[in-house]
C-alpha cells in the first residue's frame, strides 16, 4: 500500500478547471518529483495533498486512512510537513531558535517545563544545524543567511517534527547552481527517514533527486512512472517540445 494516495481529484476555481482528475501516489521512502508546464496545476495538487485547498470532487488517502475532508493541522498531526506553510523562518531570530522553536512546536507545554526535554531539544536542533550545514550560523540572525540557506533553514524546520511525508514546492527557486547542487545532498539523506513530494522546474534537479516522477498537463496526469520511463515517454516530449 502507498503512503499517500490521490485519486481523482478535480479542482475548480470558477470557470477554471485546474485538476481534472488527476492522481498521485507516493510510495515509503520514495521522492517523487511533479513536473509539468507553467498552469499544469502542480501547485494546486500539492495543496489538495497538504489540506490548503478542498477539492471539488477526489479523495487523499494518507496511512491508509482518509483523509480528504482534514484540516492542514490534523494533516500536519498524521505526519505531513509543507515547507513555507506550516513553518516560516523568523529573521530577527537566530538559526538555532528557529529550529529550536520548530522543534518545540511538537513537544507539549508541562514536558517542556517539568522533564529534560530541553536538553534533547538542544541536541535535536544542533544536529539538525549539522545535517544542514548552518552550524556554524547557529547565532547568526536568520535574516543574515543567503538565500540557499534562508531555504535549506525552512527544510530543516519542515523536518523538525519528523514527518513520513514532506512537501516541497520550487525548493530550488531564486538558487544559484552551486546551491541547487548541495540541495540535492542535503535532501538525499532524509530518504531513509520519510518521503517526499517535490515541484521543480529544473528538470536535471529533478532527474537527479526523484524515484518516480508524475508529469501534469492541462490538470491531468500525462505520465507517470520511473525517471528512464519519463524520459523515454513520446506523450512527455511532444508536451515539453510544444512548449518550448
Ligand atoms: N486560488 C486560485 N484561484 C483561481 N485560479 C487559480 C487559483 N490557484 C490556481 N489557479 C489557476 O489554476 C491553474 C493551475 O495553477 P497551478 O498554480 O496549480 O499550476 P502550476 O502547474 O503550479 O503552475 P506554475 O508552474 O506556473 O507554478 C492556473 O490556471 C492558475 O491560474
Amino acid at each position: 500500500m502507498d503512503l499517500l494516495e490521490a485519486r481523482g481529484l478535480v479542482k475548480i476555481f470558477g470557470k477554471l478547471t485546474a485538476l481534472n482528475g488527476a492522481d498521485l501516489a507516493v510510495a515509503e521512502n520514495e521522492f517523487h518529483g511533479l513536473i509539468g508546464p507553467n498552469g499544469s496545476g502542480k501547485s494546486t495538487l500539492m495543496k489538495c495533498v497538504a489540506g490548503a485547498e478542498i477539492p471539488t470532487s477526489g479523495t487523499v488517502t494518507f496511512g491508509g486512512r482518509d483523509i480528504s475532508r482534514a484540516s492542514p493541522a490534523e494533516r500536519a498531526r498524521a505526519g505531513m510537513s509543507l515547507k513555507f506553510q506550516i513553518t516560516s523562518v523568523l529573521p530577527a531570530l537566530t538559526l538555532y531558535d528557529n529550529i529550536l522553536l520548530a522543534l518545540q512546536a511538537q513537544t507539549s507545554l508541562p514536558r517542556l517545563v517539568f522533564s529534560r526535554t530541553r536538553g534533547i531539544l538542544h541536541d535535536r536542533a544542533m544536529a539538525m544545524l549539522e545535517q544542514f550545514r548552518l552550524v556554524d550560523r547557529a547565532a547568526d540572525p536568520a535574516s543574515a543567511l543567503s538565500h540557499g540557506q534562508q531555504q535549506w533553514l525552512e527544510i530543516a524546520m519542515a523536518l523538525a517534527p519528523e514527518p513520513k511525508l514532506l512537501l516541497l514546492d520550487e525548493p530550488t527557486g531564486g538558487m544559484s547552481l552551486e546551491e541547487r547542487r548541495v540541495t540535492g545532498e542535503l535532501l538525499q539523506p532524509i530518504k531513509k527517514r520519510c518521503s517526499l513530494v517535490i515541484v521543480e522546474h529544473d528538470l536535471d534537479f529533478i532527474r537527479d533527486i526523484c524515484d518516480r516522477l508524475t508529469v501534469l498537463d492541462q490538470g491531468g496526469v500525462l505520465d507517470c512512472g520511473s525517471v528512464q520511463h519519463i524520459q523515454s515517454s513520446a506523450r512527455v516530449q511532444e508536451v515539453y517540445l510544444r512548449r518550448a
